[in-house]
């Protein structure tokens, strides 16, 4: 494995900047690169030039040499100024956390619509890098790695790479709408859907494994999945499909997410939505907001969610056990609460007519229930509401 300094920017809003040198250590893994140093940069704002100060320049250098590491990874995302002008001081390749993560995504890609969403961030990420000569695409150093991503760079001129652009584009269109008309198909045959969601290597794809029997790709790899896999789940008489996603990460570059909204509008269409998240992992909290986020910003943020703490086996927590809203389980073991969770979620709901006082009943209502209709009063809010056994007994005495 290529081994590779890491060059960490810690600026005054980082709050946790360990766990996110952690999860870059992963993405360089992902990468096959291995971190053999890592150098801190504590900064009050980015050096507008270089990113990093004359100093820290001047020290990497030196180590690149005593080390021979011809590799420096940032943990930031540099502009293609910056990376050009510290690969010519550098005279080594300088790589970014956009770089990194399209690289993971581009070897994960696995159908044609992930290849091509793939391919026109891509392109995007290239178009205004193409200005000036890079070290990096001329070596070809680092094996296979580089290989699509240079000889891309250094064929095409920008003029080809917009044309390229607007056919991978035109392409997806296309397959999204026969996207669409098979989600209207389901949507006619009513069958629940439950969508897995989640940040990065949370263990999605196993829980969909362990549902379903059959073989999703599972790896402890960030982005194991690129594209959503679906699998019909027969529970209790009850059968249901069941989708797992691409994992939510932190900062995800601009264009990825364009090119994955698509793959996640499945995510849009649910009825319920399982909120995967890790119970071992130290960055737990981030990652939950990271989620969320990504939820409220393809407006997926008022479907019903089902919070599942999974990998309690990596921990002093007691599973598998059900806590109000939350499940907390081990995908390596037993998951039939989860399962019974979400078939009480979906399949023992009903619809009532209530009137709610303003305040934050609405709030839980809103994250927990199908508000199927909702009208704003003097007094409250008249809402028609799908719910289930546990909800109608709380909320039983705002029956209209
Ligand atoms: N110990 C333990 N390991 C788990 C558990 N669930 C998943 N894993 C492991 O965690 C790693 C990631 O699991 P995946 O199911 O691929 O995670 P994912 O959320 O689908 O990841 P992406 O597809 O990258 O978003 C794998 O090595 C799993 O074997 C669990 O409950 N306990
Ligand atoms: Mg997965």
């Amino acid at each position: 494995m290529e081994k590779v300094l890491l060059a960490g920017v810690h600026l005054p809003e980082q709050m946790d900047f360990e766990e996110e040198l952690e999860e870059m250590k992963q993405l360089i893994y992902a990468c096959e690169m291995e971190v053999e140093e890592v150098w801190i940069q504590n900064l009050r704002s980015i050096n507008k030039k270089t990113c990093i100060n004359s100093g820290k320049i001047e020290e990497i250098r030196q180590r690149l040499i005593i080390k021979d590491l011809s590799t420096v990874v940032f943990n930031c995302d540099l502009s293609p100024s910056m990376q050009q002008t510290l690969e010519s001081i550098w005279n080594c390749e300088v790589l970014d956390r956009t770089y990194l993560i399209l690289q993971i995504f581009q070897k994960r890609a696995k159908t044609k619509e992930a290849f091509l969403q793939v391919e026109v961030a891509t392109l995007q990420y290239f178009l205004p890098r193409l200005k000036g000569s890079y070290t990096h695409m001329d070596r070809q150093k680092g094996g296979n790695r580089n290989k699509g991503l240079g000889e891309k760079k250094i064929e095409i001129d920008s003029r080809t790479i917009s044309k390229q652009i607007q056919r991978a584009k035109k392409e997806l269109k296309n397959l999204e709408g026969q996207r669409s008309l098979q989600r209207r198909k389901r949507n006619k045959n009513e069958i629940k859907k439950v969508c897995l969601v989640g940040y990065t290597n949370t263990g999605k794809s196993s829980i969909l494994n362990a549902m379903s029997q059959k073989q999703v790709f599972e790896k402890d790899m960030l982005f194991a999945t690129l594209n959503t896999s679906t699998r019909k789940i027969e529970y209790n008489r009850h059968e249901f499909l069941c989708s797992d996603t691409v994992g939510f990460v932190s900062s995800l570059p601009h264009t990825l997410i364009e090119a994955f909204h698509s793959t996640l509008e499945e995510v849009k269409e649910a009825d319920l939505l399982v909120h995967v998240m890790d119970m071992s992992s130290n960055s737990l909290e981030n990652q939950k907001k990271v989620t969320l986020e990504t939820l409220q910003q393809i407006h997926a943020d008022s479907i019903p969610v089902l919070n599942v703490y999974n990998k309690c086996d990596k921990t002093d927590h007691p599973y598998p056990l059900l806590n109000s809203n939350q499940v907390y389980i081990s995908a390596k073991e037993d998951i039939s609460l989860l399962l019974k969770t979400i078939d009480e979620l979906l399949f023992s709901n009903q619809i009532l007519k209530i009137k709610i006082p303003y305040g934050n009943l609405v709030n839980e209502i809103n994250q927990k229930c199908k508000v199927l209709k909702q009208e704003y009063k003097e007094d409250g809010i008249c809402m028609e509401v799908e719910m289930n056994e546990k909800m109608i007994s709380k909320y039983i005495k705002y029956l209209e």
